[in-house]
C-alpha cells in the first residue's frame, strides 16, 4: 500500500507534486492546520504530516496519529511541534534547516532599513496625502554596530549582509567558536556586552527554555539608548509588555517584529506604535524559499516512507537513501539480538552494552542501538519502537555503552549485545551472512548458529550422552515440530546450548517439561 501523506498549511504546490512522483499519495488541506478538533479527527488515516508553523501538532493530535511515522516542517523552526511526545510515539520529526535562511536573514535586513528609516510610517503619510517631509528623520545603517544574538544560519546570513552595508558586526552565541567568528568577521561577544554596544540587535536564535524571554525587562534596560530591536526569530524571545515600556518611555527608538508571543497576533501590545514594524511571520516567505523548502520537505519525507532513508530529523540520526538498504539487515539482527535478551532476562536491564565489529562498526551503528533497544523493551513494552527507544532506555536509567573496533574472529561483521541486570549478565552475538538473513552467532560462552524464526525454544544444559534424545522426543510427545535444531557447547561435558526453531506455539506445559529434563539448566520458548 502506498503511504499517505497529509499536507495541513500552505505548502508550495512543488510538495505535491514530489511526494505523487515518488510514490506517496497526498491530500492537500492548506487550512487543516488552523482547525485542531478537524486536524485530530483526519490524521489517523496518514503516515506522514507536512506543515509549516500554523499546525501545532500537539500530544492530543500525535495521540489521534496511530499511523503517523513522520512529521516534515517545512521550515526551520519545530517549536510548534512536541517534540518529546512525538518521540515517545516512535515519530520522526525532521525540517528543513537551510532551505529559508538566507530569505529569513533578507527579511531581517529589510526590517532593519524599514526602521532606519521609518518607510511604512512614511509610506502611509505620503499615500495620505501628506507629504510630510520634515517629520521623518531617520539614521544611517553605515558605520552602526549590529548586536546578533545567534549566529547560527541565519544569523551569519545577517551578520556578513550587515558588514557589507559597511556596519560592526558584534555577536553573542555561546556556541560560536572564536575561530569561526573570526573567519566571518564579527567580533564575539558576552550578552551584557552587546546589549551595552549595539546601535540594532537582531534576535536569531531558536526559542529554547535558555533563550525564551532573553530581551527580558533587565536586558532591554541594559541596551543602548536608542537602540532598534528586531526580532525574526521567535516570539517568546522578547518580553512585548517591557519592550512596549522601552518604547514609550523613549530608551527604545523603534522595534521591527516579524514574529509574536501569540500568533496568529490579532492583538498585541505592541501594535500601534509609531516607531513599531510589522509583518505577520512573513520571514520565509518568499516564492524561492517556499519552493525549496517545500521540494526538500516531501523529498525527505517520501525518502523516509519508502526508503526508510532519514534525513534532517531532530530526533533521529540521519541515514542515507544509500545507506538505508546496508543498514537495514542489522537494524533487523539488532531488534532479534534485543528482543533474544529481553525474552531471556528476568530482571530490568540497569545497562546495555553494544560492540560493532568488522564492516558494520563502519555503518551508522547509532540506528543499529537504537533498533536494538527497541527489540529489547518490547517485550515490557508494547509501543516502542527504534525512534523512541533511547529515550525511554534514558528515562528508565538505562545505561547505554557502545563500542566499534575491527574485526577480531571469524565473522566480516559481528555485533555483541550485553545486558547488565540485578540477576546477572546475559551476551548474545550475531552476523548477517550474505544472504542478507540475521543469524544467532553465540549466547553466552558458546558459539551457536541460528537463524531467527517466529517461534524458538533456547535450553541450556548440562552436556551428557542420551539429552537430545529425550528433549526431541519430548516435543514429538507434545506435537511440537522441529523445522531447524543448533547445538553448541563450550567444552566436552561441559554446558551445551540447543536453540530449535519450531512450527506454532510452544505450550506452557510443555516448556515447564523441558525444563524439568535432567541436566536443563534453563528453558525459555522465544517469539520473534
Ligand atoms: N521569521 C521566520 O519566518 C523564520 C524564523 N526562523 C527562526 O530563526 C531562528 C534561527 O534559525 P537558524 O539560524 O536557522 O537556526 P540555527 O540553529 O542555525 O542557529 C541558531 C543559533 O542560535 C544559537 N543559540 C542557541 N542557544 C543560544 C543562546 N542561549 N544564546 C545565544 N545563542 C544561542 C545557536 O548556537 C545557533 O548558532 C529559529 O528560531 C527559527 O525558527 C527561521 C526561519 C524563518
Ligand atoms: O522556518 C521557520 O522557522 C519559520 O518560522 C517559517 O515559518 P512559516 O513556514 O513561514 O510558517
Amino acid at each position: 500500500m502506498r503511504p499517505r501523506v497529509l499536507i495541513s498549511d500552505q505548502l508550495s504546490a512543488a510538495a505535491a507534486q514530489i511526494f505523487s512522483m515518488r510514490g506517496v499519495d497526498v491530500d492537500f488541506q492548506p487550512t487543516l492546520g488552523k482547525h485542531p478538533e478537524k486536524l485530530a479527527a483526519a490524521i489517523g488515516g496518514y503516515d506522514g504530516l507536512a506543515i509549516r508553523s500554523a499546525t501545532k501538532v500537539t500530544a492530543e493530535i500525535l495521540g489521534a496519529a496511530k499511523r503517523l511515522k513522520v512529521i516534515g516542517r517545512a521550515g526551520i523552526g519545530v517549536d510548534n511541534v512536541d517534540v518529546p511526545a512525538a518521540t515517545a510515539r516512535g515519530v520522526i520529526v525532521m525540517n528543513t534547516p537551510f532551505g529559508n535562511s538566507v530569505t529569513t536573514a533578507e527579511h531581517a535586513i529589510a526590517l532593519m532599513f524599514a526602521l532606519a528609516r521609518e518607510i511604512p510610517a512614511a509610506d502611509a503619510s505620503t499615500q495620505a496625502g501628506k507629504w510630510e517631509k520634515n517629520r521623518f528623520m531617520g539614521v544611517e545603517i553605515s558605520g552602526k554596530t549590529l548586536g546578533v544574538i545567534g549566529c547560527g544560519n541565519i544569523g551569519t546570513n545577517v551578520a556578513t549582509r550587515a558588514l557589507g552595508l559597511k556596519m560592526r558586526v558584534i555577536v553573542y552565541d555561546p556556541f560560536l567558536s572564536g575561530e569561526r567568528a573570526a573567519t566571518l568577521g564579527v567580533e564575539k561577544v558576552e550578552l551584557d556586552e552587546l546589549l551595552a554596544r549595539a546601535d540594532f540587535v537582531t534576535l536569531h536564535t531558536p526559542l529554547t527554555a535558555q533563550t525564551r524571554n532573553i530581551l527580558s525587562r533587565e536586558n532591554l534596560a541594559k541596551t543602548k539608548k536608542g537602540v532598534r530591536v528586531i526580532n525574526c526569530a521567535r516570539g517568546g524571545l522578547v518580553d512585548e509588555e517591557a519592550l512596549r515600556k522601552a518604547l514609550d518611555d523613549g530608551h527604545v527608538a523603534g522595534a521591527a517584529l516579524d514574529v509574536f508571543a501569540t500568533e496568529p497576533a490579532t492583538e498585541n501590545p505592541l501594535f500601534g506604535r509609531p516607531n513599531v514594524v510589522c509583518t505577520p511571520h512573513l520571514g520565509a516567505s518568499t516564492t524561492e524559499a517556499q519552493e525549496m523548502v517545500a521540494l526538500q520537505v516531501a523529498e525527505q519525507m517520501s525518502d523516509y516512507l519508502t526508503r526508510g532513508a532519514v534525513t534532517n530529523a531532530v530526533n533521529f540520526p540521519s541515514i542515507s537513501a544509500e545507506e538505508a538498504p546496508r543498514l537495514r539487515p542489522y537494524v533487523e539482527l539488532a531488534e532479534k539480538l534485543g528482543l533474544l535478551v529481553g525474552q531471556i532476562a528476568s530482571a530490568g536491564v540497569d545497562k546495555i552494552s553494544l560492540v560493532y565489529e568488522g564492516g558494520v562498526a563502519e555503518l551508522k551503528t547509532k540506528a543499529i542501538t537504537a533498533s536494538a533497544l527497541s527489540g529489547l523493551l518490547k517485550p515490557i513494552l508494547q509501543d516502542v519502537n527504534p525512534v523512541c527507544a533511547a529515550a525511554i532506555a534514558k528515562d528508565r536509567g538505562v545505561v547505554v555503552e557502545e563500542i566499534t573496533r575491527e574485526a577480531e574472529g571469524d565473522y566480516e561483521s559481528l555485533m555483541r549485545l550485553r545486558a547488565v541486570t540485578s540477576q546477572g549478565e546475559i551476551g548474545v552475538a550475531g552476523t548477517v551472512f550474505h544472504d542478507g538473513k540475521p543469524r544467532i552467532v553465540r549466547v553466552g560462552d558458546i558459539a551457536v548458529e541460528a537463524e531467527f524464526t517466529p517461534s524458538m525454544i533456547v535450553v541450556s544444559n548440562e552436556d551428557r550422552p542420551g539429552f537430545i534424545g529425550r528433549f526431541a522426543g519430548l516435543l514429538g510427545d507434545a506435537k511440537i515440530n522441529i523445522a531447524t535444531f543448533a547445538l553448541g557447547r563450550d567444552s566436552p561435558g561441559g554446558s551445551a546450548m540447543a536453540i530449535v526453531a519450531v512450527d506454532g506455539d510452544v505450550p506452557e506445559e510443555a516448556l515447564a517439561a523441558i525444563r524439568r529434563l535432567n541436566g536443563v539448566k534453563r528453558a525459555a520458548a522465544l517469539r520473534f
